[in-house]
């Protein structure tokens, strides 16, 4: 160690060790948080020592002090940067797998002011990771029981809930009201969408994203040269490309972990606007990926900000915010609508389906029962008698199932084929692969797949 860094340190300690007589001061005062008491005579502490962190005082209370001192005696993070934690506000838009995490911890630090955009209910599947919310909660709007959470860990901070979508309508209005944005959402729509009023409202924006066993995080527009999420991504990938974790599954501490970061990068950005931070680096123009698998972090270096980006080029095209995309609270598509596109004959109700099951027995030798949701799907639970033949293999290898047929001594070009899945989706897809060939011959989709099958005929099935 230079001489010149020794000094910094023995700097540091002095500081260290002043704050936390300071600290000790404030505790032995009862916890009055009356600024104006005097310290009692009785302590150990030279008076005049006090006098000279009144600067202090003004940038925190008392209370604050005591309730932040772990903060506060870290010289990265110190008074002003406690303070610009404390006078800060930020908007979390998505109340689920990353943001609730991310919210606990904003409001553990003690950030000034909150706001919580959602527009989703608490559900039962919620709860393996979405930690904010209880059991209680359970079908409760998830801005009111995340502020519920946040008011129980700090009640102290104002916390705005805005039981809505993030929307073309209010995103600017919404993101103009806070210091820092977090992107704790989950569809591509909204991404571009926060993203763009950030740009245009000129807002540091904090985004991550988590499924299966990875996860992303970035900080967008903050710095010199910093792209933004368009700047990236110029094109909404398809729809069928996008994987969430209602279909893909999450392994519930990856979003954990990414919307702790989150909250860390929030902090430090909140600490730099304060005056403090010193020797932090916000995570811009770099990005961290999280791979659950093996326990790594990687951090890639991302391109610079693109002149030619549609709204944060030199010559932006976009003024306000629309859609990429499928708007995220956007009733899905009907399964009604899906299998439409298949002849009368080749469809069947999950009733019909009932019928047959209840006049001829179990799937097996008289008709099939296809399930074509993949095998870590068919394994959470099954139609008894049914085969599992995911979709992909059905494409493939259309051969299997008259293999099937075959076994059971049956002729493919009568013998009668049902097709499930969950929600009637794969199924359609499965059967026109089947109709194509000729030598199926009585091939059924069943409309609505387990999702239907739970509706109206039978509920212990477990939804998933
Ligand atoms: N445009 C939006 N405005 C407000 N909230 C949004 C918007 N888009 C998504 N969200 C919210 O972001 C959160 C994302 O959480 P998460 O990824 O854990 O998914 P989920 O929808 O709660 O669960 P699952 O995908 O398992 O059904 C959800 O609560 C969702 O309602
Ligand atoms: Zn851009």
């Amino acid at each position: 160690m230079n001489k010149q860094d020794e000094d910094r340190l023995r700097q540091l300690e002095e500081e260290n060790r002043k704050l936390k007589d300071y600290i000790r001061l404030l505790e032995n005062k009862n916890n009055t948080l009356d600024n104006t008491v005097q310290p009692k005579e009785s302590t150990n502490v030279d008076p005049s020592k006090f006098y000279a962190y009144q600067e202090v005082d003004k940038l925190l209370t008392n209370q604050q002090i005591s309730r932040f001192s772990r903060h506060l005696l870290l010289p990265e993070i110190g008074v002003k940067g406690q303070a610009g934690i404390c006078n800060g506000s930020v908007l979390v838009v998505g109340a689920g797998g990353l943001g609730a995490p991310c919210l606990l911890y904003l409001a553990a630090a003690g950030v000034g002011r909150i706001g919580i955009v959602d527009f989703d209910r608490v559900d039962i599947s919620n709860l393996q990771r979405q930690v904010i919310h209880t059991e209680d909660r359970r079908d409760q709007p998830k801005v009111t029981s995340a502020a519920i959470s946040v008011k129980n860990l700090n009640s102290s901070i104002q916390v705005d809930t805005y039981d809505e979508p993030f929307e073309t309508h209010n995103g600017l209005d919404l993101v103009s009201k806070y210091d820092i944005i977090v992107d704790a959402s989950d569809n591509v729509s909204t991404r571009y969408m926060v993203n763009d009023a950030c740009i245009i409202a000129k807002k540091p924006l904090v985004s991550a994203s988590a499924v299966r066993f990875d996860g992303q995080l970035t900080v967008y527009n903050y710095g010199p040269d910093c792209p933004c999420y368009r700047c990236l991504f110029p094109e909404a990938p398809p729809a069928e490309t996008v994987t969430n974790c209602a279909d893909g599954g999450v392994c519930g501490v990856v979003p954990g972990i990414m919307g702790c970061l989150q909250a860390l990068q929030v902090l430090e950005l909140l600490m730099i606007k304060g005056g403090g931070g010193d020797g932090l680096n916000v995570l811009s123009r770099r990005m961290v990926l999280f791979q659950a698998r093996d326990t790594t972090f990687r951090t890639v270096q991302l391109r610079k900000r693109s002149p030619t980006c549609a709204v944060c080029g030199d010559h932006p095209s976009i003024t306000q915010l629309s859609h990429m995309g499928a708007p995220a609270c956007a009733a899905p598509r009907s399964f009604e609508a899906i299998s439409s596109v298949l002849n009368a004959d080749n469809r069947a109700s999950v009733m019909q389906l009932k019928d047959v099951m209840d006049s001829q027995g179990e799937p097996g030798g008289k008709y099939l029962l296809l399930d074509v949701r993949e095998p870590v799907q068919f394994d959470i639970a099954s139609i008894p008698g049914a085969v599992n033949v995911p979709l992909k293999d059905i494409k493939s290898k259309p051969q299997q199932v008259e293999e099937l047929i075959n076994n059971v001594g049956g002729d493919p070009s009568n013998f009668p084929v049902y097709v499930m899945c969950r929600r009637g989706v794969a199924s359609v897809s499965a059967t026109k692969a089947l109709v194509t060939q000729k030598s199926f011959g009585n091939v059924k989709n069943v409309d609505g797949g387990i999702d239907e099958w739970i509706r109206l005929v039978d509920q212990r099935f477990p939804s998933y």
